[in-house]
């Protein structure tokens, strides 16, 4: 099982080159505090800069194509990320899923692609309010990560999952404890049951949704949570870090 709790930051779409001594800032905090493995994913037009940058924190991507190359307007490959510097490519994610009316099986083949190109995948799951509400949440997010998920043979090293409940994103409502415990605890047994118990348990599962340097202690002391995927509070060093401090015993920055 990876020890080190797992930060994430996504961007989203956010962030000019104005935005690089954010990402220094990072670094250096991580520099500091080697408990916590800290990354961000950034949007694309940053991806080499930020990568030039920083010497600790993993730098990603937060979407690729299938596909590696050809007539394919506007899109970026996984190869070409690669090139750019990405460790790992976030797949799946809600916005991506909804906005864009992206599959399963499209995020599954995107993960394979990101996967081939030897980067890390983090693949998102999660379900929307109507689907909590109607007691449906932990079949529906089990059935949407089975069918997302690639076969593989060295999961635990290559994989992250980033289970992120849609009402929970943006909304400064994030889930409860006992509520990420309980999911967490469904994802695991999955994991276990595609990947066998030791891949599967290597799996690191982070909590999405919400994550502010003041919940973050409760949300990543919960059972099975290990490490976080933050939207909002990434976007300055000052809250992103109070996450990662969170995530660890590390002393004050
Ligand atoms: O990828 C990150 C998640 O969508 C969480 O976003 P948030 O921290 O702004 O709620």
């Amino acid at each position: 099982m990876a020890s080190r709790p797992f930060i994430v930051g996504n961007w989203k779409m956010n962030g000019t080159r104005a935005m690089l001594s954010e990402a220094r800032a990072i670094d250096r905090a991580a520099q500091r505090h080697m408990k916590v493995e800290v990354a961000i994913a950034p949007p694309y037009t940053l991806i080499h800069a930020v990568h030039r940058e920083v010497e600790q924190i993993g730098v990603g991507a937060q979407d690729c194509h299938p596909g590696d190359e050809g007539a394919f307007t506007g899109d970026i490959s996984a190869p070409m990320l690669a090139d750019a510097g990405a460790k790992f490519v976030i797949v799946g994610h809600s916005e991506r899923r909804q906005g864009h009316a992206e599959s399963n099986d499209l995020v599954r083949e995107k993960a394979q692609s990101a996967l081939d190109a030897g980067m890390q995948v983090i693949m998102c799951c999660g379900e929307d309010a109507k689907t909590r509400e109607a007691g449906e949440a932990a079949s529906f997010v089990t059935k949407q990560l089975k069918s997302s998920l690639p076969e593989l043979d060295n999961a635990g090293d290559i994989l992250t999952v980033a289970y992120e409940p849609i009402w929970a994103i943006g909304t400064g409502n994030s889930a409860t404890p006992d509520d990420i415990a309980e999911m967490h605890a469904e994802i695991r047994k999955l994991l276990v049951k595609l990947y066998g118990e030791e891949q599967g348990t290597g799996v690191r599962i982070l909590y999405g949704g919400s994550v502010n340097p003041e919940n973050a202690r409760e949300i990543l002391s919960t059972q099975e949570v290990g490490g976080a995927l933050v939207g909002g509070a990434s976007l300055t060093a000052d809250s992103f870090f109070g996450i990662a401090l969170a995530a660890g015993d590390a002393p004050e920055a």
